[in-house]
């Protein structure tokens, strides 16, 4: 199992009498995108910059790369990136003294290869174009580019994808798998369009009102948002004997005595039916079932259960 660099520890964030955060327990493994979801004002950033370690928490612990001393947490700060609401550019300089700037205020040796950096971001090196003159995706890989200045092995982006166009958001997804797939480097981002999250994530974070309310791997989330026939019967122990011996169906699980899920011959709901209803066996439910993260997410926030 991969190791977890990232964690928190019942952490709780306060202002004044608003309770931003509540009891949070994230665990993010080395190597993982991980996804943060969840509504306006959930808490979302709030969370991103105490990992960051740019506020600190009411009561709670954070553990990162396996260290809770607050004393030496800092020191690792070094080994974090991260990108969080709108990062500071200089508009009348070029991306290069831009990362200058960094490179001087982080303290970094001059001997640093910024053009390094502004390869792994695709921008051009000998460009001597203004920061006013750059596109939004231009400067959202600035920004990553100042985040990624210092090596680190965490890298966390708050949503990185607003303002862009549908190109800037493929260019930026393909950038940011290959930072994780090639360099290693552990992703937290947090978006409020799902359907790009989706196509990154390896693992997610729902939160809602200050609560993480689930972390879900994105195979198990797949899998739980799996179509299948969804059956809702009298007795599911008799169902299965029915669909084994007389339809030959053996892709199902049963989730209780009355619940199975059938993740095959999905075009052929009305001939189980009516052969459970043969088999004297009580159809209450026969109905084709699935989530995307979108619709998946909007029930979990709801308090829905998941059958
Ligand atoms: N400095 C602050 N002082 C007081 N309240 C704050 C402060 N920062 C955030 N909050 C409150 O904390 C709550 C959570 O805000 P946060 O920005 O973490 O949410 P979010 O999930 O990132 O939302 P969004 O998706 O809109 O960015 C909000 O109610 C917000 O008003």
């Amino acid at each position: 199992m991969s190791e977890v660099i990232c964690q928190t520890i019942n952490l709780t964030k306060k202002y004044k009498d608003n309770l931003v955060l509540d009891n949070v327990n994230v665990n993010i493994k080395r190597g993982e995108i991980y996804g943060l979801i969840g509504e306006n004002g959930a808490g979302k950033t709030t969370l991103i910059k105490i990992i960051a370690q740019l506020i600190k928490s009411t009561e709670g612990k954070i553990k990162l790369f396996g260290c809770t001393d607050e004393n030496k947490l800092s020191k690792l700060q070094k080994n974090i990136g991260y990108t969080i609401e709108n990062p500071a550019l200089y508009m009348d300089m070029t991306a290069r003294q831009n990362l200058e700037v960094i490179r001087m205020e982080k303290g970094i040796p001059g001997t640093y290869d910024i053009d390094r950096v502004l390869k792994l971001v695709n921008l051009d090196i000998r460009d001597k174009k203004k920061v006013k003159n750059f596109s939004m995706g231009m400067k959202q890989r600035l920004a990553l580019a100042m985040a990624l200045l210092d090596e680190p092995e965490l890298l966390i982006l708050d949503e990185p994808l607003n303002g862009l166009d549908p190109t800037g958001i493929l260019e930026l997804r393909h950038l940011l798998i290959r930072l994780n797939v090639e360099k290693g480097i552990t992703i937290v981002l947090s978006s409020h369009i799902l359907s790009e999250l989706y196509k990154l994530s390896t693992c997610y974070g729902i939160m809602h009102k200050g609560k993480l309310i689930e972390e879900i791997s994105a195979d198990e989330l797949d899998n739980r948002c799996k179509k299948h026939i969804f059956l809702n019967v009298s007795d599911s122990k008799l169902a299965t004997v029915v669909l084994e011996k007389e339809l030959a169906i053996y892709d199902y699980i049963v989730c209780s005595d009355k619940i199975i899920k059938i993740y095959s011959n999905l075009d052929e709901c009305s001939k189980i039916n009516s052969k459970l209803v043969l088999n004297n066996v009580l159809v209450e439910e026969i109905s084709i079932k699935g989530d995307t993260l979108e619709s998946y997410f909007t029930k979990v926030i709801g308090g829905a259960t998941h059958v």
